[in-house]
């Protein structure tokens, strides 16, 4: 069976540490007959040493554009912009296929170099995607609004331990526990978020799409902490709305995985900016009764090595399906085609 030489490029981004193909699991990959191949990086999370122990050849820095013909260059967020022509396979999240800003030039540089793209997002099976950030991005939202409610997150945030994060909260729960929400609990943030609240010892109430058709507002502004993880349509009542400010309420943070900020789906209109690494937390109302709300818009990079391995445990398996591009592979190919070709 053929099996495509993988090749695991460096990040461009200097703050992200994050991996799509953990040493595991590209010691399963090779027993199975793949070539991988990662190159040197002075930010990711895992040694490349670790990587040569499991058998694959390293390479420099960006070398992927000299990566030899039929390799598929597998990386997580943007390329860098040279060089202009994509001639490569390659396997990450674009972000191209809903009129963002720069996605049109992106699909250009695909068209110019006969290059083709298999964006992660894309990776279908019955309609759902198979391979997400989701749950850690929600364990995150969900710990740094603890931390910011119990007074123990004053300045900014970076790539932190799951052990480490853990502690943290474990060591600071009250003798009367937070009451937290979290709304779109059954999906992949809102598990995580519940799991991160869990280890907090927090008093927990979760809600999905049912449970919000007819909102409880005075049930909701009776917590202590929110985290919102829906993926929102934008139907039905707000969550937290600038009116809400000045009602008497328990509600003291926010923690705003979804980060609908700029979109008419927005179930949070009271915020409509995303919040930073450097300053995480924005403050409304005065500080008698200020509502906090955390709206980072790339949470799992702060957990980097559980991000990094629960991503490669879900896209490994799907990788022998990659030289027919078959399964889920044919899904994301279709969007690429429906974007370059037939836009052309
Ligand atoms: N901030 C970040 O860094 C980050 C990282 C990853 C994902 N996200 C975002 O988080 C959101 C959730 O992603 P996911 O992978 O968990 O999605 P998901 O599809 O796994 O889960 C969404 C859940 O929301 C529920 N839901 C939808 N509308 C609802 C409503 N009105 N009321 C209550 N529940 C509702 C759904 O039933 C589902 O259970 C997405 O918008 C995604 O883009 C953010």
């Amino acid at each position: 069976m053929t099996r495509p030489h993988l090749w695991i490029r460096a990040e461009s981004r200097p703050t992200e540490q994050r991996v799509p193909i953990v040493p595991a699991d590209a010691a399963r990959l090779i027993a199975d007959g793949f070539t991988v191949t990662v190159e040197e990086s002075p930010t990711r999370i895992v040694p490349v040493e670790e990587y040569v122990e499991v058998g694959c050849s390293v390479a420099p820095f960006g070398s992927w554009v000299d990566a030899p013909e039929g390799a598929v260059v597998v990386g997580i967020k943007e390329l860098p912009e040279d060089p202009s022509d994509l001639q490569h396979t390659h396997v990450f999240f674009a972000h191209a296929y809903k009129g963002q800003e720069g996605a049109e030039e992106v699909l250009e540089r695909f068209r110019r170099g006969g290059g083709e793209l298999l964006d992660v997002e894309y990776l279908t099976v019955d309609g759902k995607r198979v391979v997400a950030f989701g749950f850690w991005a929600g364990y995150v939202g969900a710990a740094l609004s603890v931390l910011r409610h119990r007074g123990l997150l004053d300045g900014g945030v970076g790539p932190m331990t799951r052990e480490d994060l853990d502690e943290r909260l474990r060591g600071s729960t009250p003798a009367e526990p937070e009451r937290a929400l979290v709304i779109g609990s059954r999906g992949r943030s809102g598990t995580g978020a519940v799991e991160a609240l869990a280890v907090a010892g927090c008093a927990l109430t979760r809600w999905d799409r049912a449970d919000t058709l007819v909102l409880d507002k005075p049930a909701l502004l009776d917590q202590d902490i929110l985290v919102n993880c829906v993926v929102s349509l934008g139907a039905g009542e707000a969550f937290v709305t600038a009116e809400d400010v000045d009602v008497p309420r328990r509600l003291r943070v926010v923690g705003d995985v979804t980060c609908d900020v700029t979109s008419e789906a927005n179930k949070l209109p009271v915020n409509t900016q995303i919040t930073t690494w450097d300053e995480p937390v924005r403050r409304f109302g005065g500080d008698e009764h200020p509502l906090d709300v955390i709206a980072i818009d790339n949470l799992p990079s702060l957990l980097p090595r559980e991000s990094s391995e629960t991503f490669s445990a879900e896209l490994t398996p799907l990788l022998p399906d990659l030289a027919d591009r078959s399964g889920p592979w044919a899904a994301s190919l279709e969007w690429f085609r429906r974007h370059v070709h037939d836009a052309s």
